[in-house]
């Protein structure tokens, strides 16, 4: 059952690097569950031209550790691009404008932090992708993208999304059905945008209830209510950039 999804997303995957034309696929690895998917269907579709990027980022080594057991137990190919001072230049510099406007905005400061790191590694995907010809693949699964928990162009913005449709749960069960590490398995899902964060915290509520609302099971109201309100509230990262009408002046 699990092989059969396995094998139909390999072969969507070749597809649409065939329908545009380029010579593989990249995602970056971060020692989560999800990318360590992507990077194994990406390995199973494009064996000879696939990349795994690893992007440190003011990162604990213990998720360096595990972006490379990923890489290794699933043999693609990679590169490691550290971006902790590329980051703390940008930062700092935005933060010194800001404040020497006295507009700084220091409630603001570790989301704007956090997003930053996203969106510099998409930037480096892109960078490479274009130096490769390759497409950019995201990890996103079917939880993260109802509820809009992912950056704006960040980890958002990406060509190929094949883990979409399924739940977190559905993604667990494909790891474990690709033989992943049982440590990547394991661990709790977090972005790592900070010390201590974890998806489930941040979110308010826990995967395993998302799954379920996604699978039209019943929750309790409280978390229907937090996931509806994530949902509508990130709308608009599901939709091309508002253009207005034509208009007849
Ligand atoms: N109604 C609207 N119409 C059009 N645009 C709208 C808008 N409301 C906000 N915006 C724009 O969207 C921006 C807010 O969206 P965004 O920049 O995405 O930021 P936001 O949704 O506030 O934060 C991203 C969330 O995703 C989480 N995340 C990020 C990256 C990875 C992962 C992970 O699981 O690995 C999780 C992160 O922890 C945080 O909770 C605003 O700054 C504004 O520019
Ligand atoms: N340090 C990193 N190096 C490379 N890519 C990263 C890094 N951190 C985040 N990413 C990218 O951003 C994506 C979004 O992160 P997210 O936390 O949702 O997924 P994950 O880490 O694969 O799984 P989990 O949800 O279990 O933590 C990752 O899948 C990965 O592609
Ligand atoms: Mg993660």
């Amino acid at each position: 059952m699990m092989q059969a999804h396995v094998d139909a997303i390999v072969e969507w995957l070749q597809q649409k690097v065939e329908e545009a034309n380029v010579d593989g696929l990249l995602v970056g690895v971060s020692g989560g569950i999800d990318s360590a998917v992507v990077a194994n269907l990406i390995k199973l579709a494009c064996p000879e031209h696939s990349l795994g990027v690893i992007m440190p980022c003011k990162s604990n080594p213990s998720d360096k550790n595990h972006a490379q057991r990923v890489i290794d137990a699933c043999g693609i190919d990679h590169v490691t691009v550290d971006l902790t001072k590329t980051h703390e230049t940008m930062f700092s510099e935005i933060k010194k404008q800001l404040q020497s406007k006295q507009t700084f905005n220091n409630e603001q400061e570790q989301l704007a932090d956090a997003n930053l790191r996203a969106r510099l590694r998409m930037s480096t995907l892109y960078t490479l992708a274009t130096n490769y010809r390759y497409l950019v693949v995201g990890t996103d699964n079917a939880a993260e993208w109802y509820t809009g928990y992912f950056t704006k162009y960040g980890d958002g913005g990406v060509d190929l999304v094949p883990l979409v449709n399924y739940t977190k749960g559905e993604v667990s069960a494909m790891a474990r059905h690709l033989k992943l590490p049982a440590e990547i398995i394991d661990k709790k899902p977090s972005a790592g945008l900070w010390e201590g964060q974890t998806d489930e915290n941040e979110m308010g509520t826990t995967y395993n209830i998302i799954d379920k609302h996604l699978k039209g099971e019943p929750i309790p109201d409280k978390d229907r209510e937090i996931i509806e309100s994530l949902h509508r509230r990130s709308a608009h990262k599901r939709q091309l950039a508002a253009a207005p009408p034509v208009f007849e002046v």
